[in-house]
């Protein structure tokens, strides 16, 4: 019987083991290609044909670029499953995938990525109330306390907002009852009460004016990008601190430098940026920011756990015809 064809695209880091177990049941392909116009021309030349599953990583798109319209016309024929190491799903055009016939189903990582992320989130909250990134950036250029815009304030006793209350945003509001705080949450969907966890669930307005620290956990898609420009900073409360660990594109970064120079904003903790890996010079020269290069799952047991999830999605999808967790967006197809 001839084995099942995989493409990898991206690496196997961590979970060795599991992907030498799989590689002697089908067969891996990987591109030649190091660019985006190759890969296409590879695609197009019938190379990778016969692949049923691809595994993907975020990186990977340095090869590849976007999986939009063009790129998944170009895929083969044959593929039927893309298992994406990822929570966020952004990179991919899930709308050109299920148009496919039959359609290309698509997988992301849940769950694996909530802890890392959440405790980045938290991180950057206590970062970004405190000042630590300005206090950090002095010490190392000997400067002291010299860039700190003044004193911090405490997580206690304030309300955490959270925008998009996924896994991530849960365990962030387990996380933050340690310090006393109290949550608010916006979903277009309201939990049910024992997901909830005793978060009030409010709508989007009653969000921006509750938060004292607004904390973005919602994935980014057309109805999301941008969901937080000027005119929801200015429905916050003056100098909210806001949190983001989702993706750059859900907030206006151009609109946010503006609030951060007027004061309505008063901090930010960002672990995410508008077009990685360029930082807007106005972030980098403002004090009151708390930044780093999106490292929310950048731990060993986190990537291990990812890699775990996605290789459990494609041995799924040639073993069982179905991933183990596909994107919402699929969940009727
Ligand atoms: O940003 C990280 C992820 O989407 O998993």
């Amino acid at each position: 019987m001839t084995k099942p064809k995989i493409l990898l695209l991206g690496e196997i880091e961590h979970a060795h083991a599991s992907w030498q177990a799989l590689s002697t049941t089908t067969e891996i392909l990987t591109p030649t290609s190091t660019t985006r116009p190759a890969f296409l021309a590879e695609c197009r030349s019938g190379r990778l044909d016969g692949v049923t599953a691809a595994y993907r990583t975020f990186a990977s798109a340095s090869i590849t670029g976007p999986w939009d319209a063009e790129l998944v016309a170009a895929l083969p024929a044959s593929l039927r499953f893309c298992a994406h190491n990822g929570a966020g799903y952004d990179q991919i055009d899930v709308a050109a995938c299920s148009a496919r016939e039959p359609p290309l189903r698509v997988s992301n990582v849940p769950t694996a990525v909530d802890d890392a992320t959440a405790d980045t989130a938290v991180f950057l909250m206590l970062g970004a109330l405190r000042g630590f990134g300005a206090g950090m950036a002095g010490l190392r250029e000997g400067a002291w306390r010299a860039g700190v815009a003044g004193l911090g304030r405490d997580p206690q006793g304030k309300t955490l907002g959270i925008l998009g209350m996924g896994g991530i945003g849960r365990n962030m509001m387990r996380k933050c009852e340690a310090f006393g705080m109290r949550t608010v949450y916006h979903n277009r969907r309201r939990l049910e009460a024992e997901a909830a966890g005793g978060a009030e669930w409010v709508g989007f307005e009653e969000l921006l004016a509750r938060a004292d620290v607004l904390s973005l956990n919602l994935p980014l898609n057309k109805n999301t990008r941008h969901i937080i420009s000027t005119p929801e900073f200015a429905k916050m409360k003056r100098g909210v601190v806001i949190v983001n660990t989702a993706r750059g594109a859900v907030m206006d970064e151009d609109a946010l430098v503006k609030a951060l120079e007027s004061g309505q904003v008063g901090s930010v903790g960002l672990d995410v940026f508008e077009e990685e890996p360029k930082v807007h010079p106005g972030l980098l020269k403002n004090p009151n920011t708390m930044l780093i290069p999106h490292m929310g799952t950048y731990t060993v047991e986190t990537m291990e756990k990812m890699e775990e999830w996605c290789i459990g999605n494609v041995k799924s999808a040639i073993e069982t015809g179905k991933l183990v967790s596909p994107v919402p967006e699929q969940a009727d197809l």
